[in-house]
């Protein structure tokens, strides 16, 4: 019997897309034997060889979905999708990578109408964002390139992230508040957290070692 049949086995669902290359390179910092030209590959289920491990490639918006319903045991992830998606999970660790904002931006000099619109990716944090605040909007869903909003008169404001700025300034926008700060997570699964505790407490001290490098 080979020495890894004894272990627990463990699926991570990783995100594709943006923060897919500083998540691989985390893993291997941490240790794992992960290759870095994964991305160029259209192989969804990768197994980690010597190991109880397997990643999973998933959007980033639904690795918190594969990680409630535990067909991955644990996940990386944004806090925006966390936020957005409220999936019933654990969050185990801020891994201090991936880190942008959470705005609300518009047009400069933009004044409230009466039925003030906000179109974002983002519908429940808008509107969880503006029910605090006690202003009532009509939230627009998009699924992307939301800066064409105010630009073009759908809505008066937009909620999205923010990181370098380079978007929302070649649009002619400006940020107007700031909702959260937004940092990728890892995440488990509640039963895995239970009955695989060894090799998520395993993955975890892994990712964890890792992290005071990576702070800012
Ligand atoms: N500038 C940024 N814009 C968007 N997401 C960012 C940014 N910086 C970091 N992130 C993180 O990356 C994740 C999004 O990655 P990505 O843009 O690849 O996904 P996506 O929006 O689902 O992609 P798409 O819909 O374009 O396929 C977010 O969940 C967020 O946590
Ligand atoms: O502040 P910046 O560095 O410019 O980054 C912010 C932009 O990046 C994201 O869009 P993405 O590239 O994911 O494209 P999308 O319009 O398809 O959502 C986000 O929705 C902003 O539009």
């Amino acid at each position: 019997m080979k020495q890894t049949d004894n272990l627990q086995k463990l699926t991570i669902a990783m995100p594709k897309g943006r923060i897919f290359e500083e998540a691989v390179g985390f893993l291997q910092e941490a240790g794992l034997q992960i290759t870095s030209d994964l991305a160029e590959s259209r192989k969804l289920i990768i197994p980690v060889p010597e190991t109880n491990l397997q990643f999973i490639l998933a959007k980033p918006t639904d690795v918190a979905t594969y990680v409630e319903y535990g067909v991955a045991d644990v996940g990386v992830v944004g806090k925006d999708v966390l936020l957005e998606e409220e999936r019933d999970v654990y969050e185990l660790l801020d891994l201090q990578i991936g880190y942008c904002r959470m705005m609300v931006a518009g047009l400069p000099g933009w004044k409230p109408t009466e039925s003030p619109r906000v179109a974002s990716k983002y519908p429940k944090i808008a509107s969880r964002y503006f029910r605090e605040q006690g202003q009532q909007v009509e939230v627009i869903k998009l699924n992307g390139s939301v800066e064409l909003a105010p630009i073009i008169g759908l809505a008066d404001r937009i909620v999205d992230i923010v990181s370098t700025g380079q978007t929302l300034r070649e649009n002619g926008l400006i940020e107007l508040e700031h909702i959260c700060e937004i940092t990728t997570r890892l995440i488990a699964n509640r039963a895995s957290y239970r009955m695989k505790s060894e090799a998520v407490d395993d993955i975890a001290q892994k990712f964890l070692q890792v992290i005071p490098r990576n702070q800012k």
